[in-house]
């Protein structure tokens, strides 16, 4: 097991409950400080609801949650992780550099490293030619991309990706995993819930969930290795999960 300072994210017996309704199944999980960590499952099987607790927007039923050591949820810590929801939580009455303007002071950004950040987060995502736009006339995939842009602004040591890539195309896919590995080599601990198999094979490790259970974790090689599978679809089912 790895030193208490090497782990970013530490996950233990971890249920959460929605009035009788069991989601999440007694986790416990290590996430290694400095690596992308891929939470793979179908809909439906919690990754939602486990990576809102990592967040520290969600509470757990029982158990315990530490983000570098601190238990969640804790205010505090906002400014040390990015989270990008599935739902995009924007202004769509204000303009993309309003809501950068926005999100930046809440994580204590303000003058010209504000206007930095929010020029190179603003090119990462391809958006640069409508930062005086108003969100509402925006596509979803923009809205997506603006939200992903929100989640970098103040360049957090723990970024928490809920499906970041739906609805936006291949060629701005792969730039968004190109710097998504960029970030993780400069040291920045990622963590993002996907569905799509592809995705999961760029993760250096991976937690697989079903029905609110993590039913196996490792390298994707591993994974692959152990269960004597080609693809990483095929060690899924191999654990016995239905077809993500
Ligand atoms: N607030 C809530 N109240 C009741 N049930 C909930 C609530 N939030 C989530 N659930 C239930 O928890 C289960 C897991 O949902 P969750 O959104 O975490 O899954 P997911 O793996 O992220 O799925 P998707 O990829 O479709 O978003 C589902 O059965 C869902 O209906």
């Amino acid at each position: 097991m790895a030193a208490a300072s090497e782990i970013c994210v530490r996950a233990r017996d971890v249920i959460r409950k929605f009035d009788d309704k069991k989601v999440l199944h007694d986790i416990s999980l290590d996430v290694a400080k400095g690596g992308i960590f891929g939470l793979l499952g179908p809909s439906g099987s919690g990754k939602t609801t486990f990576v809102k607790l990592i967040a520290g927007i969600d509470e757990a039923t029982s158990g315990q949650i530490e983000v570098l050591g601190t238990p969640m949820p804790k205010l505090a810590m906002m400014v040390r992780i990015g989270y990008m929801a599935q739902s995009d939580a924007l202004y769509a009455e204000l303009t993309a550099k309003e809501n950068l303007e926005f999100f930046g002071a809440l994580f204590g950004l303000r003058g010209s490293r504000l206007k930095q950040r929010m020029h190179e987060v603003m090119a990462l995502v391809n958006l640069t030619d409508h930062m005086e736009r108003s969100v509402g006339a925006y596509s979803g995939g923009m809205k997506r991309r603006l939200s992903l842009a929100i989640a970098l602004l103040h360049e957090p040591e723990v970024l928490i990706l809920d499906e970041p890539t739906v609805g936006i195309d291949p060629v701005l896919r792969k730039s968004i995993w190109d710097e998504l590995q960029s970030l993780s080599r400069q040291g920045t601990t990622i963590l993002v819930t996907t569905h799509v198999m592809d995705e999961a094979d760029k993760c250096d490790r991976l937690g697989m969930l079903r029905d609110g259970r993590l039913i196996a974790s490792g390298s994707p090689e591993e994974l692959k290795s152990r269960t004597g599978s080609a693809t990483i679809e095929e060690a899924f089912l191999y654990y016995g999960g239905a077809r993500a």
